[in-house]
């Protein structure tokens, strides 16, 4: 086996193994909240859940450090709060681009609860923040958020298969880019979102209209030390 593969083995063990502590925390997360047994139980659960921090934490990661899931040029997010199998407060959303179109599917259980039965407008507004992303990503240059607004059609039902899709539209007609003093493009694009159930597709409960900015070397200085931010 070459040095190449024996890496490429290691990163999916450790892969496998973060989505496995993902996926159980998550269960765990999930079964807090909608459990119902007497108090007694919930302070022994609580103790127990409590010693095996430790244990974790033996070993940890700090602000700005990638995690082993994602080296350098993997453009890999094992820990995103929306796609991230790591990350037991993601769905996760599973994200596919179809037709230049980014198209997510979820179920959200009660952890992701607003009104009652429905999910909070707020994780709306992260997993279509997140859809929005991939969809200007999909344009091959990944960029960061500058404005998001939303409109809230009808309540998005819980443990209900769902459908976020996002999309580019038109460009800011008319902007001059200042491409000479930043040395990079500096129109920002626009982009369009929805939720809908699986079942539904086409009977919109919430629609977002993002722009995304790529950030030019300066920006990419100033906030990630020079990293290239996306990769
Ligand atoms: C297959 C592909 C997979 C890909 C997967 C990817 C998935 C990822 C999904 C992740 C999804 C999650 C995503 C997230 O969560 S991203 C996280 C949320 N967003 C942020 O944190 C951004 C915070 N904002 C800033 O840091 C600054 O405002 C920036 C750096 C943006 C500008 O601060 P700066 O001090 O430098 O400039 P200014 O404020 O004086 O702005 C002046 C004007 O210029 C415009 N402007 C500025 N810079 C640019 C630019 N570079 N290109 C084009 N235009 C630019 C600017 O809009 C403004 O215009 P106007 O508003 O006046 O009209």
């Amino acid at each position: 086996m070459t040095q190449q593969e024996d890496q490429q083995e290691e990163l999916a063990e450790r892969r496998a193994a973060v989505a496995e502590l993902g996926a159980a925390v998550r269960a765990l997360t999930d079964a807090a909240v909608v459990s119902e047994v007497d108090d007694a139980t919930l302070r022994s659960v609580a103790a127990a859940v409590a010693e095996l921090v430790p244990s974790l934490t033996a070993a940890r990661r700090e602000r700005h450090e990638r995690p082993a899931t994602d080296p350098p040029g993997s453009g890999h997010r094992w820990y995103n709060p929306v796609i991230g199998a790591g990350n037991p407060m993601a769905p996760p959303v599973h994200v596919e681009l179809v037709d230049g179109r980014a198209v997510g599917t979820c179920v959200l259980g009660l952890a992701y609860e607003g009104p009652r039965g429905y999910v909070h407008g707020g994780i709306s507004a992260l997993l279509l923040d997140q859809i929005l992303g991939h969809a200007h990503g999909a344009s091959g240059r990944p960029g960061m958020t500058i404005s998001l607004s939303l409109r809230y059609r009808g309540p998005v039902p819980l443990n209900t298969p769902l459908r976020i899709t996002g999309w580019l539209g038109e460009s800011d007609p008319g902007r001059p880019s200042d491409a000479d003093d930043h040395g990079d493009d500096r129109q920002p694009s626009h982009a369009i979102g929805t939720i809908s159930t699986a079942d539904e597709p086409d009977s919109v409960l919430v629609e977002a209209r993002g722009k995304f900015i790529v950030p030019n070397r300066k920006q990419v200085q100033r906030i990630f030390g020079g990293e290239d931010f996306a990769r």
